[in-house]
């Protein structure tokens, strides 16, 4: 569906995209994980043919952006990440001039919208006011409307960034739908269990370059261990008091709020940092996440 091969973006003399390779598969969940600023929006706005590429190659549906944007786009459904509804319109008639721009005949669009509607759970808004909705209902609408087209590929830039809990899981769910039904979804974010929930397969980027790239759990398996155990101590203890521990895991890192200690086995770290006559204010044993592993290929936390 999307193959880049030395794909690179500049901004004046700034690199935010610095050749990296990308092939999506059709009907697979592909992510780009990564921090404010790896470069993730900028690769999806080339992708989204909004952005031509400096430099690389760069295929969607086999086609050049260059050359072929509108066909591209046709067949593409973008679901940005700031909401871009229409204030002045309704829930209703915001999917059906969107339903027009694609060219859609008003009977067909009807059809459509109340498909859409049934979808994404607003069928009751239908005549509500944009500025009415909640945050995740916005979110939704952004989503149906992005469907209009019956997109082969849906590219969704942070999904569900500033949603409650909630709001996310029910995002989670209908995306879940979307990719049973056989849509490839494209998908940035810097939620590493959004990338868990939904991904198949994803890529790690950090400063314009993919540093990882696999399936949640073959990346997890693959740069961290099974378990790791958090130790919390008192403000400013955890420098001097990581050299104490360090030979009780196969990895350690310092954060400045806690330890964190790399094993198989968290518990049996835990016990042995007691039978040292260290007495954390606080201990937990947790699977590693895709959060560790981006911690140990880049040496920072996903999300400050
Ligand atoms: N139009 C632009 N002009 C100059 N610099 C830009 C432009 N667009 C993006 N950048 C810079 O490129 C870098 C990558 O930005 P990008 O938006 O692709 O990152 P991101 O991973 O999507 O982060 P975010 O999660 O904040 O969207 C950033 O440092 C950003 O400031």
């Amino acid at each position: 569906m999307i193959s880049a091969r030395g794909l690179r973006k500049t901004f004046g003399d700034f690199e935010a995209v610095r050749g990296i390779d990308v092939s999506v598969r059709p009907g697979v969940a592909f992510g780009f994980l990564g921090p404010n600023g790896a470069g993730k929006s900028s690769t999806m706005r080339m992708i989204c043919c909004v952005s031509p590429p400096t430099g690389g190659e760069l295929r969607v549906f086999g086609m050049d952006p260059a050359q072929d944007g509108p066909k591209i786009k046709a067949r593409l459904g973008v679901c940005p990440q700031e909401d871009t509804l229409d204030v002045e319109l309704n829930v209703y008639d915001n999917l059906y001039v969107y339903g027009r721009y694609f060219g859609l005949p008003r009977a067909e669009v009807k059809g459509r919208i109340e498909e859409l509607l049934d979808f994404v759970q607003l069928t009751d808004k239908a005549k509500a006011k944009v500025d009415d909705l909640s945050g995740g209902m916005k979110r939704r609408l952004t989503i149906a409307r992005s469907l209009i087209n019956r997109p082969e590929i849906l590219v969704l830039d942070e999904p569900t960034t500033g949603l409650d809990p909630q709001a996310r899981h029910v995002i989670w769910d209908r995306l879940f739908r979307l990719k049973q039904a056989g849509v490839t979804l494209l998908l940035t974010t810097h939620y590493m269990d959004e990338a868990e929930q939904l991904c198949d397969e994803l890529v790690v980027m950090d400063q314009g370059r993919i540093v990882a790239h696999g399936t949640p759990l073959g990346l997890i398996r693959d740069h961290s261990t099974r378990e790791v155990a958090e130790l919390r101590f008192g403000v400013g203890e955890h420098e001097s008091l990581a050299a104490k521990v360090e030979d009780l895991a196969e990895r350690i890192e310092v954060l400045p709020d806690r330890l964190l200690l790399y094993s198989d086995d968290g518990e049996s770290v835990i016990e042995a940092v007691h039978g040292r006559g260290l007495t954390p204010a606080a201990t937990l044993v947790r699977r590693s996440s895709l959060e560790d592993v981006f911690l140990h290929l880049t040496g920072r936390t996903l999300v400050d």
